[in-house]
């Protein structure tokens, strides 16, 4: 094995650490279970290697501590995985001397330091969350997850927060618009993908939006949808119980972070105006499905589920939606072989870097020059379509763009991977890529009812994407217009990028 630090990089006074091959130590260590051993302890590439013990990710350590009574020893904890969900581990090794235990602590802590928050100019650190709940969120269980599952992860990792329980709507985007970002690394956010919105509309609309778009936003799965913090998890490889809490595996990424941009689109609807988003726009009977499913709150995410099977056996009276669909369509071969892959499947399918991506590029300099205070929407997002120029809703599309009429059971236009934490919808999207998708079911392509409604009931095992009549259509501009007169959710969007852990 190869050593991936140069010789003299570390500590001279400890020779063993310049080793040329894996970096290794003879110690003692004690596990949970108060085994004593004598070991070998190899400092490898990218983990920690405790001889036949075990062994921890850098990225997963949360703390290395030095024991208050003995000096010579370290306490190192870490989350792991095990199973498929992230457990503390800790190991105790005990060095020759202080002075070993010190250089080898100033080595684990180089190897797994945390990066600088992107909105935080050079030379400037902190360790400081600003933690938002929205206690009515959810199944109003957000006090309770972030007492349980997030402040112990926060405190091991001696991460400093405030916290702020909302009080009503628009408040999130209120702190948002008045933050300090200077004294904060990130937000974090417990709730459902609601209040992410709020405090990314209030980024949004600062003076200062380029850098206040860099601050890290944490979603800590609070709501009963929880699909950012899901599509998160995905892009990531992170496993996370789709039908179960994962908010300590969320809390890890705030105390290890990795700075992932996550692309806002730009939506114009005939009633709300201009406004951003992140997730997915739906009209017809997913639009219903989601709507209709307040009356269930109560019980959890299966909201979702209830309602479906009520409306889907309602099917297709309920269901038949008029409409024009106006799209700017991808064609590019890759993209389209990918839209049908599932979350279940191998990730190697995917190829090998489609779930790569570039941090967000940290500020370095000062402050780039505030724009103007009181932009609309409208003129935030001017100019920064993907798809070049969008025409507003009262302009004709272009002539280049694709327009299908008929009826239709649901139109969704969709930015991430997942509608909801335990629905995989389009596993290839990534948060931060330019395209979006066009999924559509037009009733003239549908053998019967039944296929529909198996389509709908199977979105959480993925087999949706199996129906050749579930179209996925890769785009960079879209627009809905209903044909009959009923409310109308969306119109058109567009991309626009932003970062964000
Ligand atoms: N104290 C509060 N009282 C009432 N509304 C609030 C309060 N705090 C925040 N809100 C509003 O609640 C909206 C929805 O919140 P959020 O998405 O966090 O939860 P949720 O809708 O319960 O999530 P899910 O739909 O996944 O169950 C937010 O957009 C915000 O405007």
């Amino acid at each position: 094995m190869d050593i991936d630090c140069p010789p003299g990089d570390m500590n001279a006074n400890v020779d063993s650490f310049n080793a040329k091959k894996v970096i290794a130590e003879t110690l003692f260590i004690e596990t949970e279970a108060k085994i004593r051993q004598k070991l070998v302890c190899y400092l490898h590439v990218n983990e920690i290697q405790f001889g036949s013990v075990g062994a921890f990710a850098y990225k997963d350590l949360i703390h290395i501590g030095t024991d208050y009574h003995n000096p010579k020893i370290l306490i190192i904890r870490a989350f792991v995985l095990e199973k498929a969900k992230r457990v503390e581990r800790t190991m105790k090794v005990e060095l020759e001397d202080a002075d070993r235990c010190r250089a080898f602590r100033l080595e684990l802590e180089r190897r797994s330091d945390r990066k600088r928050a992107p909105h935080r100019p050079r030379n400037t650190s902190g360790n400081k969350l600003l933690v938002l709940i929205n206690p009515y969120s959810g199944q109003k269980k957000a006090l309770q997850l972030w007492n349980s599952h997030v402040v112990p992860v926060f405190e091991k990792s001696e991460l400093d927060f405030d916290v702020v329980f909302t009080e009503r709507v628009g408040h999130g985007t209120e702190i948002a618009e008045k933050l300090d970002i200077d004294e904060y690394d990130g937000v974090a956010v417990v709730s459902g993908d609601g209040l992410v919105s709020e405090v990314i509309t209030g980024f949004l609309k600062r003076s200062d939006r380029e850098r206040a778009l860099k601050v890290p936003v944490l979603h800590i799965p609070g709501g009963t949808g929880n699909a950012l913090a899901a599509s998160l998890c995905y892009h990531c490889n992170e496993p996370f119980s789709a039908r179960d809490v994962f908010c300590t595996e969320s809390a890890l990424m705030g105390a290890r972070p990795r700075y992932l941009p996550l692309r806002v689109l730009h939506v114009e609807t005939e009633h709300d105006g201009h406004k951003p988003m992140f997730l997915s726009a739906v009209w017809g009977l997913i639009a219903d499905i989601d709507l209709g499913s307040e009356r269930f709150r109560w019980a959890g995410m299966i909201r979702l589920h209830m309602e479906a099977v009520i409306r889907i056996a309602q099917l297709p009276t309920v269901a038949k939606y008029k409409a024009r669909v106006s799209y700017k369509p991808v064609k590019d071969k890759t993209l389209l072989r990918k839209t049908k892959l599932k979350a279940s499947s191998p990730r190697d399918v995917f190829g090998k870097s489609h779930f790569k991506y570039t941090e967000v590029v940290p500020c370095e300099g000062p402050s780039p020059n505030p724009g103007p205070s009181e932009s609309s929407f409208e003129e935030i997002f001017k100019g920064t379509h993907c798809a070049g120029r969008v025409p507003p809703l009262d302009e004709r599309v272009p002539d280049e763009w694709e327009v299908i009429e008929g009826e239709f059971a649901f139109v969704c236009l969709s930015a991430t991977s997942h509608l909801g934490s335990d629905l995989p919808y389009l596993p290839s999207q990534r948060l931060n890529d330019e395209v979006f998708y066009l999924t559509l079911i037009d009733w003239k392509t549908i053998p019967s009812r039944f296929h529909v409604a198996m389509m709908m009931i199977t979105i959480d095992r993925g087999d949706h994407l199996d129906y050749p009549f579930f179209q996925v259509i890769p785009v960079t501009a879209c627009r809905v217009e209903p044909l009959r007169k009923i409310p109308s959710r969306l119109d058109f969007l567009f991309g626009y990028s932003h970062g964000k852990t």
